[in-house]
């Protein structure tokens, strides 16, 4: 699958954001290294706080469908510039994606931005911190 392709399937993901607080629709989509596609999109809620974003929720589905080779993800938002992963969502995607998955941030108008884990998050907390490996 090529990147404009999962692009478009971001911006599918957009669509279905549940969003009455901000209005601010984001979408993901996921390609797996097995193919598979994985959608995902911000849902918010009353307490703001519980929010999810768009990338946690396509990493999530994907997850809890077993697949966790992740090959590349595209995240799309009306935004000037491409948009930027929230840090919660840096936080998960070091965690959850692998060294070699792509990143592909981008905006409605066309931009786009390839950036990597490391760039998104230096020196992010990791599971060998916590095991004190
Ligand atoms: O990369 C981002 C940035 C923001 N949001 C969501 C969270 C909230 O629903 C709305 C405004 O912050 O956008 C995402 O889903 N992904
Ligand atoms: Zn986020």
């Amino acid at each position: 699958m090529k990147i404009e392709e999962l692009i478009v399937e971001a911006k599918k993901a957009r669509e279905l954001a549940y969003v009455p607080y901000s209005t601010f629709k984001v979408g993901a989509a996921i390609l797996t290294k097995d193919g598979k596609v994985y959608h995902g999109c911000n849902i918010e809620n009353a307490a703001y706080s519980v929010t999810n974003c768009a990338e946690r929720t396509a990493l999530f589905k994907a997850y809890s469908e077993g697949d966790t080779k992740i090959a590349a993800i595209a995240v799309v938002a009306d935004t000037e510039r491409p948009v930027p992963p929230c840090g919660a969502c840096r936080q998960v995607m070091s965690e959850l994606c692998q060294k070699d998955t792509k990143i592909y941030l981008s905006n409605i108008k066309g931009d786009m931005q390839e950036i990597t884990l490391e760039e998104l998050l230096p020196g992010a907390f990791t599971p060998e911190d916590l095991h004190g490996k």
